[in-house]
């Protein structure tokens, strides 16, 4: 598997930057935004969304998802998820397996600081290696 380039499209930073100020995180303080290419050229943005039931939470990349979905896209190019921490914000396991049923294992994810510094750079594939995909119920 080889590394994905070090370089993300600043378009696709700015709005998973400033979709992350929108999220709605009383309970951990911890802000997310997520930004896709979609296969089409357009954007689809997610932040996280949380509840008092706290399970009840829904991820930056989730939401994301959930809107390129909702306007008819089908496959996910490259995303950026913008966290807040010390460090990469790297997608939960739920949302690397929601991003493996849209996204090839060569898609590049890149995690950045709420600034759009890129932190890592990572592949699909390198962050779910050996997935269970639609192809294996072919
Ligand atoms: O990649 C990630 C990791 C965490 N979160 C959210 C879930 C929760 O609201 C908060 C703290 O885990 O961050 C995301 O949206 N995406
Ligand atoms: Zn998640």
């Amino acid at each position: 598997m080889t590394s994905a380039s070090q370089h993300a499209d600043v378009k696709l930073i700015e709005a998973a930057s400033a979709i992350r100020e929108r999220a709605y995180a009383p309970y951990s303080s911890f802000k997310v935004g997520a930004a896709l290419y979609c296969e089409d050229g357009a954007i689809h943005v997610g932040c996280n969304v949380e509840n008092a039931a706290y399970p009840e939470g829904i991820c930056a990349e989730g939401g994301a998802i959930a809107a390129m979905v909702a306007a008819g896209g089908r496959k996910i190019m490259e995303i950026v998820v913008c966290g807040g921490g010390s460090g990469p914000c790297t997608p939960c396991g739920g949302c690397r397996q929601k991003l493996r049923e849209f996204g090839a294992p060569d898609m590049p994810v890149y995690m950045t600081d709420p600034a759009g510094q890129v932190l890592l750079v990572k592949t699909l594939g390198e962050l779910l290696p050996d997935s269970f995909g639609p192809e294996n119920l072919d």
